[in-house]
């Protein structure tokens, strides 16, 4: 059975007279941030120049460059993009690590994968929430929190577990529950998940409902309506109910349709398809085409975006979408 700690297992006590350093004011890094100072600690944030400098200096933070702030703080929370970090790392970070400090990761990939080799007198720890970043912000705020996996990978004070109990209850995290887990765990598996089933599979399986129903000669928005809008709809039931929670509440045709014709159509090729995927996460072949991507400028992640922006589905649901939500 999986450790997992709630509220009542975590103190902040660990972060009270620390000063942490958000680097990074994206996705995670304003959405931690912010639910860190409203958890009443002390957060800095680390920056290059730009609009996000910008935004958190208007949200109230003090800002520094990487450096400045790694200086001035004694826990660090790497929360810029994955294949953003090493070079910060090296550059701006590890030069200025002190005895005792604490560095934190929202998910594993560039430690597990060797990408940056932490110094043994620090901590290393990780709290990955396991949400997008608008909602472990939106979440808190409604006094609640997204679950998340923490991880200890160097334990250099003792208290590495602890620090980073304390991050995951101030980001929110606690009050949903955190699971301890390694960095080659929750690595691993984000990547697995992000791939088939969250980012890659619900997509591909938006856009293939679409296009048979178009290329049947339906109309588009009625396609539309029925496999993207409605599929958050339905998801809705089986996040809160659980997959027969959900086959209770939709009709009985749609019950037995569902239970006869879902594993025809997701059959056993693509759970062979998601193990091939994932043994190319497990090897770190991924690991190793992404960076390639990145260090070559990512022709093929923009011209893949592209054709997605193009795709029919984004046209009609932009119509869609103004319609429902008025932008
Ligand atoms: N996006 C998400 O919801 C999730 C992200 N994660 C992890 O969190 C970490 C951060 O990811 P995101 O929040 O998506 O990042 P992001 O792409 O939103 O980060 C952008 C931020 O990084 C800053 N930045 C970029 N390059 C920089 C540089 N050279 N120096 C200083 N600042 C720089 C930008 O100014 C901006 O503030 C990653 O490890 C990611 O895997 C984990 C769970 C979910
Ligand atoms: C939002 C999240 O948890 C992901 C899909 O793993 C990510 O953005 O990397
Ligand atoms: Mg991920
Ligand atoms: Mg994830």
């Amino acid at each position: 059975m999986a450790k997992i700690y709630t509220d009542r297992d975590a103190s902040l006590d660990p972060l009270r007279d620390k000063t942490i350093a958000v680097i990074g004011y994206g996705s995670q890094g304003r959405a931690q941030a912010l639910n860190l100072r409203d958890s009443g600690l002390d957060v800095i944030v680390g920056l290059r120049p730009g609009k996000s400098w910008e935004l958190a200096e208007k949200e109230g933070f003090k800002v520094y460059r990487v450096d400045e702030a790694v200086k001035r703080a004694d826990v660090i929370m790497m929360l810029i993009p994955d294949m953003v970090q090493p070079e910060v790392w090296k550059n701006q970070v590890e030069p200025h690590l002190r005895e005792g400090m604490t560095v934190d990761f929202a998910h594993g990939f560039t430690v597990h994968y060797g990408l940056i080799k932490p110094p043994e007198f620090v901590d290393v720890v990780m709290v990955a929430p396991k949400s997008p970043g608008a909602k472990v912000r939106e979440e808190f705020l409604a006094g609640r929190g997204v679950p998340a996996l923490v991880a200890v990978y160097q334990d250099y004070s003792g208290r590495a577990l602890d620090t980073a109990l304390a991050i995951a209850k101030g980001i929110g995290a606690t009050r949903a529950g955190v699971i301890e887990t390694t960095f080659k765990e929750e690595t691993e598996t984000d990547l697995i998940g992000e791939q088939t089933v969250l980012v890659g599979g619900l997509m591909e399986l938006i856009k293939k409902g679409f296009e048979t129903l178009v290329e049947l000669g339906y109309q588009p928005e009625v396609a539309y309506f029925e496999v993207l809008n409605e599929a958050k709809l339905i998801m809705d039931l089986i996040w809160r109910y659980g997959i027969t929670g959900m086959l209770e509440r939709v009709s009985v045709t749609a019950r037995y349709g569902g239970l006869t014709v879902g594993p025809k159509v997701i059959d056993d090729r693509v759970k062979e398809n998601m193990k091939k995927a994932a043994e190319r996460v497990r090897s770190g072949e991924f690991a190793r085409e992404w960076v390639e991507e990145y260090r070559k400028g990512m022709p093929r992640l923009q011209k893949l975006l592209e054709d997605t922006r193009s795709h029919e589905i984004e046209r009609v649901g932009k119509e869609m979408r103004r319609l429902l939500f008025g932008d």
